[in-house]
């Protein structure tokens, strides 16, 4: 039987302007999909923010898509929502620690991003994390997500990127160089 889980969460944060934010996810386990997404929409209306929905086949296309959103548009976050369940080979070590990974590697790269891929041993755990009245791990993504924007709002977008600058902040910066566009 699944243990109730307890921990500490923190208050949504308030923002001035409404975040925009992707949800990316994977309906690998469409059941188990379905719910994540209802309750990261939820949580994003929540803190009044807006949310589009793009889906790709598994967990490892999740990080990718993300970067190419990240880098070609101007959403504020990221939700990266999946469900990863053990099989009989090693591959589900792969898929989990490479979507992790990658989406922790973006994140450092300053893409605000809650990571709500399930990684667990059987459906039973899945649907008990991903039902939004129960541990509502979707949620928990969005909540993420949003805490980072708000951070990232707060002390500004630090362009201190490690690795590549966002495609949008080029384009934007080519466009500076050149003056002002004719309107
Ligand atoms: N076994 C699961 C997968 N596997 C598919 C991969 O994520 C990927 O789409 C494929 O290797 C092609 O690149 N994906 C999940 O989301 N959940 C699983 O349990
Ligand atoms: C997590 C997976 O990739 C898994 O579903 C694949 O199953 P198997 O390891 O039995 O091929």
């Amino acid at each position: 039987m699944a243990q109730a889980e307890t921990h500490y969460t923190l208050p949504l944060p308030e923002f001035d302007r409404p975040a925009k934010l992707l949800i990316v996810v994977a309906p690998y386990y469409k059941d188990i999909a379905d719910q994540l997404v209802a309750g990261a929409k939820a949580e994003i209306e929540k803190a009044g923010g807006s949310h589009e929905v793009i889906e790709v086949p598994g967990a490892l296309e999740v990080p990718t898509a993300i970067r190419i959103a990240y880098r070609q548009s101007n959403f504020d976050g990221f939700v990266a929502l999946g469900c990863v369940i053990r099989g009989e080979t090693t591959h589900y070590e792969t898929v989990c620690n490479d979507s992790s990974r990658a989406l922790q590697l973006l994140g450092l790269d300053g893409a605000c991003i809650g990571n709500g891929i399930l990684t667990v041993e059987n459906r039973e755990q899945a649907v008990v994390r991903a039902e939004a009245a129960g541990q509502n791990k979707g949620g928990g993504a969005a909540a993420a997500a949003l805490h980072l924007i708000a951070l990232t709002r707060r002390f500004g977008n630090g362009n201190k990127s490690i690795g590549f600058k966002p495609l949008r902040d080029e384009i934007q910066l080519a466009g500076d160089a050149e003056g002002p566009a004719s309107a």
